[in-house]
């Protein structure tokens, strides 16, 4: 499964920190020195919409249990040492890098790394990996030019070395605020309700961030409790939100840009992106909880690595195609996650919520969060902005779809309009989702064109063996010329066949050339 929401936290409470966080500021520079500054969430408005800013308290007495959400530690980032280093049973020396090869992260993309000496260098990362596979070729093609490789592949010290990313010195942590000692903040992405979204690096794992940093603080508040009821969704006991980076940012800013060029995802890419959210759906409905505030902003986008980028994706049974299309869609935000059993439902964005959750009917709770990808997909489409309330907002919970600046089949137009269906139990459930037909043309045609690959393939062996048969059969027939040539004669076995006649595919029409997939035969 490839949709998975990749949320990692990070403990902040553990940093005995409390004690030395004497300085509650509320400058934002400053605020996170205290771990009870970032607990909070603006996200606690019932029917809310972005403009107003009343709130409601959080009910919730206790934390939801520590059991439930750490099923959703989904998966590590791809990004993470983690996840690769538990790839890397293989030996460490096939994955050395010489000491040149490590400074290529910081000449490229982030020149800004350059000036910071105290962040380390990831070589797991798949940029860092394809990076050392591109620079491992150009100086197999010339090793007489590089000593320094040379040298590194014959010193084990040198191999550790450059296995290992390079050493830090501790910073002084009591001297800085957690968030700055660990991290380095290349730029601001974003400005949610919450706060701001920075892009970091990790200074001791070398990966990129997005860390989401408090406005303002809210300790002792409710919303300190939905703020904490986020980050026990991400699991363990974490303050700071810190959120695997996803290089295409979010849907929203997509479906954003794409409207400013005048375009929207065609029919093929709305597809793909239903089918990709839908399986993340499934994932989560299937550990028995709610997302509840589903929606583009909260919808990442990451590009795809290329075929040899080292990165893989997560896949299983059913599921294990989807990654195909270019872009991979992953679902964040688990401010609103709630069990499906015993729900303690925050409404999320009144534009994407479902009305039997406004008439606190949570007996199909899943249902709301398939309403809200209905819509999701629509705006992705090229739908006006929805309304946060109104004649229009009840227009669409009566099943009304909004107009789409693009003829949509009659096939998916009728799916998105069953994710919208007024009564929650007449939606698909995000398991019959991935499975259905409409979702799964895509794959259906691709399969159907490996299959005809396989036939051509086939029949050009068969159209071979057919000739070397029919050499053969002449041999046969002109034992004198063989003789003549010193070879010894056939051996006879039974009767001969005529010539031109075929032993095999006699009722195929003969065909000696394949082609590509995709084409016909
Ligand atoms: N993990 C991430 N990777 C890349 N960009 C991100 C990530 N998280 C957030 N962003 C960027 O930051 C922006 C703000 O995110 P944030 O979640 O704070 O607000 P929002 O989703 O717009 O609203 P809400 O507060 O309701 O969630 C996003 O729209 C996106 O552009
Ligand atoms: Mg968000």
């Amino acid at each position: 499964m490839a949709t998975l929401f990749n949320e990692i936290s990070q403990d902040f409470s553990s940093c005995g920190e409390e004690g030395n966080s004497s300085d509650t500021t509320s400058d934002d520079s400053t605020a996170l020195h205290s771990p009870t500054l970032l607990c909070r969430t603006p996200r606690v408005q019932r029917h809310r919409s972005r403009s107003t800013s009343s709130f409601s308290p959080f009910q919730s007495k206790s934390p939801i249990p520590f059991a439930s959400w750490s099923k959703l530690r989904l998966c590590d980032t791809p990004s993470t040492p983690k996840s690769l280093l538990s790839k890397a049973s293989q030996p460490f020396s096939s994955i050395k890098i010489g000491r040149h090869q490590r400074c290529l992260r910081f000449t490229s993309d982030s020149a800004k790394l350059i000036h910071a000496p105290s962040v380390n260098v990831n070589p797991f990362t798949p940029e860092t990996v394809r990076r050392k596979s591109e620079l491992q070729w150009r100086s197999d093609e010339d090793d007489s030019h590089d000593y320094r490789l040379k040298h590194s592949l014959t010193s084990s010290e040198e191999d550790d070395e450059a296995f290992l990313p390079p050493k830090r010195r501790a910073v002084q942590a009591f001297m800085l605020s957690r968030y700055e000692s660990e991290f380095l903040e290349l730029e601001c992405i974003g400005v949610g309700e919450f706060g701001a979204v920075y892009k970091c690096v990790n200074r001791l794992d070398g990966c990129l961030y997005a860390i989401k940093r408090s406005r303002r603080p809210l300790a002792g508040s409710s919303n300190e409790q939905l703020a904490l009821k986020e980050v026990y969704a991400h699991a363990d006991d974490h303050m700071l939100i810190q959120n695997e980076y996803c290089d295409g940012g979010s849907l929203g800013d997509a479906i954003i840009k794409k409207k400013e060029q005048g375009e929207q995802l065609t029919e093929a890419e709305l597809k793909d992106l239903l089918l990709q959210v839908a399986m993340g759906l499934k994932y989560i409905h299937s550990s028995g909880l709610a997302h509840l505030d589903l929606k583009p902003s909260n919808i990442f986008i990451c590009q795809q690595p290329s075929a040899d980028g080292g990165c893989e994706v997560e896949s299983e049974g059913e599921d294990e195609d989807q990654s195909s299309a270019g872009v991979l869609y992953k679902i964040g935000d688990l401010g609103h996650v709630t069990s499906v059993s015993s729900p303690q439902v925050e409404e999320g964005d009144s534009r994407f919520l479902a009305k039997e959750i406004l008439h606190e009917d949570y007996t199909h709770l899943p249902k709301a969060d398939i309403f809200a990808l209905g819509l999701t997909v629509l705006l992705a489409a090229g739908a006006p902005p929805l309304p946060p309330n109104g004649d229009q907002w009840h227009s669409l919970r009566e099943g009304h779809l909004p107009p789409v600046p693009q003829a949509l089949s009659p096939s998916f137009k009728g799916l998105l309009q069953s994710l919208l269906d007024p009564d929650p139990v007449k939606r698909p459930s995000a398991k019959e989702l991935c499975k259905h037909t409409v979702l799964r043309e895509k794959r259906t045609e691709t399969l159907a064109a490996q299959l005809r690959w396989e036939l051509n393939v086939e029949k050009f062996r068969t159209a071979m063996l057919e000739k070397e048969l029919q050499e053969a059969r002449q041999a046969a027939l002109s034992p004198k010329q063989n003789f003549s040539l010193g070879l010894k004669p056939p051996m006879k076995v039974g009767s001969v066949p005529r010539i031109g006649r075929r032993l095999v595919g006699r009722k195929t029409t003969r065909s000696v050339s394949f082609g590509c997939p995709g084409y016909a035969v």
